[in-house]
């Protein structure tokens, strides 16, 4: 392969934007930023920019290390140098992919030598917060809570590239009839094992262009995340609270189970992602949604309301981190404290809203057991006279290739 200016100017510019200026922006949304600003590159081009920043952000403490940098004296000429070794450094992590040949002689990479960065290279691969690439923290937390070994498994499948999985919208089609249209259209699926609705991408391709995508035949969402709203036995028909629906993933799944009947409050502290939820409702096809922004008002309104009830909490996302790798650089320790508050918050006075009989599923897209597991025991020691608790499931990433999600399912008594 080669490599073509224009893009490395993008690639830098991109990284500044996320580790360097004085507000940093997400990655996922400079990409699309920089994308969206040069539309006259091609398929190539454009996945050559995305997957290459995304590659840095999640290899970021390897190539720094790799270089002798440190990121508080990093200044804007060296992107260039962390861009040009990280090209060195994925010839030797990952020999199969479609590497380039030989850095071009260009001023900017005058600085890099091969031979050093790959012998510190080798060097960093013996030390696991080195080379998986997260900060000292979050190796000590994660160690603290799933053992070495668990975290060694996770942290290392968490840094491959996610698949693209589609959830067929069984109000428009089904997962057969899905694959077979795809295939038509030169987009190949493989079909996952025991999920009915969900198809994987062969090749990562854009599909948000494809007609069956803007006729609502299909969302993408990770595989872990289809397991969420099945767990929580919705039947058509039902009353349904989606407390933290966000811009609706797990709402739409819940109305395509519920067949459009019946109803789904879906509820946000953020207006602007119960916005974006109307729009994929209508796109989909479903109709059941009503959208209530969340004040204690409402909470009352709803009292001992649901047939069923989704608490699909805020959290670390220590689980996605293969889809938004910067999340380990943006995390701090202070944050997931207050969002354990807030979760444990969202749980003792939501599940409120339930009626006598219903079921609650409590779900994150959390690693630790501190976000997950632990409020639910502790829940149920405090106010297990009026739950049962009906069962729980934790999806990981190196033993499924699922992203990391928790779910447990209480009926309240
Ligand atoms: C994990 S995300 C939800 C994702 C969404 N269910 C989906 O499937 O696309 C958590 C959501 O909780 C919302 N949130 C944060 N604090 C909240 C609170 N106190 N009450 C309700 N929702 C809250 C956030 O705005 C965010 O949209």
């Amino acid at each position: 392969m080669r490599l073509h200016r224009p893009l490395v100017i993008a690639t830098v510019k991109a990284l500044q934007e996320i580790f360097f200026v004085k507000n940093p922006r997400q990655a996922d949304k400079v990409i699309e930023q920089t994308l969206k600003s040069n539309k006259q590159w091609g398929s190539r081009d454009r996945a050559f920019i995305a997957e290459t920043t995304y590659e840095i952000v999640r290899y970021w403490r390897l190539i720094l290390f790799s270089n002798n940098l440190y990121e508080d004296k990093l200044k804007a000429p060296y992107f260039w140098q962390i861009v040009g070794s990280w090209l060195i450094i994925k010839k030797r992590l990952y020999p199969n992919a479609d590497n380039i040949d030989l850095l071009p002689k260009w001023d900017e990479f005058s600085h890099i030598q091969a031979a050093k960065i790959l012998d510190r290279f080798e060097e960093g691969m013996l030390i696991r917060k080195v080379r998986e690439s997260v900060p000292d923290w979050l190796d000590q937390l994660c160690v603290a809570e799933l053992g070495e070994e668990k975290w060694g498994e996770e942290i290392m499948a968490m840094n491959e590239q996610a698949p693209v999985v589609l959830r067929a919208n069984t109000l428009k089609t089904n997962q057969d009839k899905l694959q077979d249209l795809l295939d038509a259209i030169e987009i190949e699926t493989i079909v996952p094992e025991g999920l009915p609705d969900a198809l994987v991408l062969k090749q990562r391709q854009s599909i948000f262009r494809t007609d069956y995508f803007r006729q609502g035949f299909f969302e993408v969402q990770d595989a872990g995340s289809q397991l969420i709203a099945p767990f929580l036995d919705v039947q058509p028909g039902m009353r349904v609270i989606d407390a933290c629906a966000g811009a609706g993933g797990k709402s739409l799944h819940l109305a395509a189970l519920m067949e459009n009947k019946g109803k789904i409050v879906s509820m946000d502290i953020e207006e602007y992602k119960l916005v974006e939820l109307m729009k994929r409702a209508k796109r989909n096809g479903v109709d059941n949604i009503e959208v209530k922004l969340i004040d204690p008002k409402v909470l009352k309104k709803y009292e001992a309301s649901a047939d069923r009830l989704l608490l699909d909490v805020p959290c670390s996302g220590l689980g996605v981190i293969r889809r938004n790798p910067d999340s380990k650089w943006k995390l701090t320790p202070e944050f997931i404290d207050n969002l354990k508050v807030t979760q444990w918050n969202i749980l003792t006075e939501y599940s409120a809203m339930l009626k006598s009989g219903g079921k609650m599923v409590f779900a994150t897209c959390s690693l630790l057991p501190s976000e997950s597991e632990n409020h639910i025991k502790r829940f149920m020691a405090e106010f297990g006279e009026q739950w049962e608790f009906l069962g729980e499931r934790r999806t990981s990433t190196a033993k499924e290739g699922y992203d990391g999600f928790y779910m447990a399912c209480l009926q309240k008594k």
